[in-house]
């Protein structure tokens, strides 16, 4: 048996997120958020789910943290409720919110776990959506504010900080495409609610460093690969097109200080010119620390002039799919992480979400999933020839801990390597489990 040995520091993880596992969204002093709002209306969610009680973590979170011991991972990914801590967005704290976290971070220091806070993973205030929310810039300085508030009060116990999970979902999926909340149809606000994005990152930024808080920042986009169906320039443009939305788009406005001009050009085409302030880049270009990157899937990509905004479409080539119809496609994880090395440099690298959607059940106290564990080897195997490749890969956090509520699919969607009955609640770990403890025992992959 041949074995890939990663790097005596390499950390090793798991993700969540507060509105898809923690419930009591009632309790403790929490406000409503817009996925309240968008999982109540009916129609938006699958089966008419929602995360009033997900996986209840907010109650069962030593439970969870047990887990992760027993499981042996080096850092824990979670997100913060914003209206958990500022019920309307701004103004006045709950102090319960507060405390909530800091039994919770303080019972993953206690266990030898590294906490890695998301500041914001979806769930804005409603209140602040009432207002216009992203599109209003007076969101931006409200998450500042935010942040401001959750650096002092963890300061030196949260070391490592992302400010935004996948602003492409944020901005593109819930404003243009309309499958997240709030569910707007408009790409000239998804385009200019993807610069305020930029520009709240940015801030936040600057403020972590002014407030000389220790430790690390960084954001999570998510990313893809699109590999052209042929060496046509037509479909060559498309796939350069379908990567410019979601990774480009992103990065460049915070390693470069500039928007990728093709894309800018494009949106403009399509009636959703670009509206940039005097100064909104300065703050955007504030160096990170590291990248969290998050992926899922790549495909491959044709020209298409019925092909949605962009003009192109996926071709379907046969790769085997995930249960959420996902491709399986590893090398497009290589790809991808090759060229944002090549593109952007040495920036430091977490893969801050990996996962695979299998919805395998209980089967006499077992769950089976081995297509989990096959997807996790090919893409754990993809990151070690990224790093022989000489990206500076510092992490893997899979995606996800718990089967949790995975926003508009509701429980249909099972990503966690702990399958969670949502009746009873109770936590059964899966064979993907044990063979992750196994690999992080060891830091190794048997190939
Ligand atoms: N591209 N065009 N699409 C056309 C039509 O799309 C309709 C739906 O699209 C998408 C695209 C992407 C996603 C998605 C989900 N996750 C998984 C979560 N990541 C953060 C964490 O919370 C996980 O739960 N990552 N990405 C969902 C739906």
């Amino acid at each position: 048996m041949a074995y890939i040995q990663f790097p005596e520091d390499f950390k090793w993880g798991v993700a969540t997120a507060a509105y898809q596992i923690e419930g009591a969204v009632r309790q403790g002093g929490r406000g409503p958020s817009i996925w309240d709002t968008f999982s109540h209306t009916p129609g938006k969610v699958l089966n008419g789910d929602n995360g009033d009680v997900a996986c209840d973590s907010y109650h069962r979170y030593e439970e969870d943290i047990a887990l992760m011991k027993e499981l042996g991972v080096n850092v824990y990914r979670f997100s913060v409720s914003w209206p958990r801590i500022f019920p309307e967005g701004t103004g006045k704290v709950n102090k319960e919110g507060l405390a909530f976290y800091h039994r919770m971070v303080d019972k993953l220091l206690e266990n030898g776990i590294e906490p890695m806070c998301t500041l914001y993973h979806w769930d804005l205030p409603q209140v602040l959506q009432d207002k216009g929310g992203w599109d209003n810039r007076e969101t931006v300085e409200a998450f500042v504010a935010y942040s401001e508030l959750i650096f002092k009060e963890f300061s030196g116990k949260i070391k490592s900080w992302l400010t935004i999970n996948e602003p492409w979902c944020v901005s593109f999926l819930s404003n243009f495409i309309g499958a997240h909340a709030p569910g707007n149809q408009d790409l000239a606000l998804a385009v200019n609610i993807s610069h305020h994005l930029l520009l709240a990152h940015g801030k936040a930024v600057a403020r972590f460093r002014d407030l000389d808080i220790p430790g690390k920042i960084g954001f999570a986009p998510n990313v893809t690969w699109l590999e052209p169906y042929s060496r046509d320039q037509e479909d060559v443009e498309a796939c350069r097109r379908g990567m410019g939305w979601m990774v480009d788009w992103f990065l460049d406005p915070i390693f470069t200080g500039t928007y990728p001009a093709f894309m800018v050009d494009w949106f403009a085409a399509n009636q959703a010119p670009l509206q940039i302030k005097d100064g909104d880049m300065e703050w955007i270009k504030q160096p990170v620390d590291f990248i969290g990157i998050n992926y899922y899937e790549s495909n491959v990509g044709r020209h298409n002039p019925q092909g949605g905004m962009l003009e192109v479409e996926s071709v379907d080539m046969g790769y085997k799919k995930t249960d959420i119809g996902w491709f399986i496609n590893a090398e497009g994880f290589y790809n991808v992480l090759t060229f944002i090395a090549d593109k952007y440099g040495e920036i430091p690298i977490y893969i801050t979400e990996n996962g695979i959607c299998i919805n395998d059940g209980v089967e006499d106290g077992t769950v089976n999933d081995q297509r989990r564990i096959d997807y996790l080897k090919g893409h754990i195997a993809a990151v070690a020839r990224s790093l022989k490749s000489g990206v500076n890969i510092k992490g893997y956090i899979t995606w996800s801990l718990l089967d949790n509520f995975e926003w508009a699919e509701g429980y249909s969607k099972r990503f966690g390597i702990v399958h969670v009955n949502y009746r009873t609640l109770e936590r059964t770990k899966k064979e993907s489990f044990f063979w992750y403890q196994k690999v992080i025992g060891n830091s190794w992959l048997e190939v």
